[in-house]
């Protein structure tokens, strides 16, 4: 079925709190299902919209599943069958290096992808919306430490893409009354291996799989990308935050637009940076064992520290994130690392 522009959108629907419908797109991938995880474990109803282009069929553990693709407006109305309350959005490519190489791919999934999803909520009359956002909109930070009024400046079509739909949603906040939150992630890190899932991306660039794939004799010797950056000992410094504490953020987010209509953003960091080479070393003390590496040239588009100032998701949703130690991040990691059911 088509849906022409001339279509009157539905007015939006008041969140209903006894059953709270979340419709969770990209959600068979490793954040979102977390967050679908976390949902349901709250009491939230829950649907995934997934495509399975980089997610797992075997994540796809809570909720009923609509195969759709958000390239394909046409798919999407399936998924609002049952009324949805709010929509979760990770679906997106987020590899920065593909970024540079095939931008409008980039632009097409995150940014024509996302807008099609918008205008299937405004069809049915879904008013809330929390995005998944990245600190890739910061390109190269000024200060170690970055707040979100800090100038928005990306330096990758990934992070340019991820801005633009932060853009779409103040349009439409503006325009059509839509109520958002976009969450500026830094480093996604670790795994809810007791449930069964955790980070499983092919291939796999993020550092501490890759870390830990290396300690388990998995993947070819790890490579670190840079040692001359200005830094505590040359190698590039990143927030790593969990990912339940990611999920607990959207739910937070959720309920806080109950009350708060507009468009609003916020970083997700412990606040915390770590080198890769600091990284390396608490693997090796949880995996017990050396993990050998290699220094190879600085790969293209890294920023030196990365690093988030979150006071306003701490303030304003309450947000306390539960995993603040380095080990405990890894830990969890190296749990599902060990024994990964997909
Ligand atoms: N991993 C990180 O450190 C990090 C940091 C900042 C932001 N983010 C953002 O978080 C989100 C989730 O990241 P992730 O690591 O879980 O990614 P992922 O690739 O594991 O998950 C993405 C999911 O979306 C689905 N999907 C992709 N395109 C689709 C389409 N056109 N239609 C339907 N489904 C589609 C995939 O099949 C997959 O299940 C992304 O938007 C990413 O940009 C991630
Ligand atoms: O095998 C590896 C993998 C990574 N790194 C380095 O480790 C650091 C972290 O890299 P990675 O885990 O790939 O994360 P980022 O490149 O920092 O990007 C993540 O974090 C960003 C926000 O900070 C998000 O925008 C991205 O989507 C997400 O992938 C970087 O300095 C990399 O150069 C290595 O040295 N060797």
């Amino acid at each position: 079925m088509t849906h022409p522009a001339s279509v009157a959108p539905v007015p939006f629907t008041a969140p209903s709190h006894d059953s709270c419908h979340v419709l969770v797109c990209g959600g068979a991938g490793y954040i979102g299902a977390h967050a679908a995880y976390a949902l349901a474990h709250q009491g939230f109803e829950v649907s995934v919209l997934d495509n399975l282009s980089t997610g797992h069929r075997e994540a796809l553990r809570w909720g009923r599943w609509v195969a759709a693709d958000l390239l394909k407006p046409d798919t999407l109305d399936a998924a609002f069958e049952r009324p949805v309350d709010a929509v979760m959005h990770f679906a997106a490519r987020s590899l920065v290096g593909e970024s540079v190489a095939a931008p409008y791919d980039y632009y097409r999934h995150n940014v024509v992808g996302s807008l099609n999803l918008l205008q299937a909520m405004q069809r049915h009359g879904v008013g809330r919306l929390v995005f998944s956002s990245t600190a890739a909109v910061y390109g190269e930070p000024d200060s170690a430490s970055i707040g979100e009024a800090h100038r928005t400046d990306p330096i990758n079509p990934y992070g340019a893409s991820k801005l633009m739909v932060e853009r779409m949603l103040a349009d439409a906040a503006q325009a059509y009354g839509l109520r958002s939150v976009s969450l500026r992630y830094f480093n996604a890190a670790g795994a809810a291996a007791h449930a069964g899932i955790g980070e499983s991306h092919y291939p796999e660039t993020h550092l501490i799989p890759n870390v830990l794939r290396a300690a388990l004799g998995e993947a070819q010797a790890l490579q670190v990308f840079g040692d001359d950056y200005d830094t505590v000992d040359g190698t590039c410094v990143r927030d790593y935050i969990h990912v339940l504490d990611l999920a607990d953020a959207h739910i937070r987010a959720l309920r806080w637009l109950d009350t708060t209509p507009g468009a609003h953003r916020f970083n997700l960091g412990n606040g915390q940076g770590f080198s890769v080479l600091q990284v390396i070393r608490a693997a090796e003390a949880i995996a017990g064992r050396r993990i050998p590496y290699s220094v190879a040239p600085r790969r293209a588009g890294d920023p030196p520290v990365l690093v988030a100032a979150s006071d306003a998701a701490r303030s304003l949703l309450g947000w306390v994130p539960r995993y603040t130690r380095l080990e405990d991040i890894i830990d969890s990691a190296w749990q599902w690392h060990s024994a990964p059911a997909f």
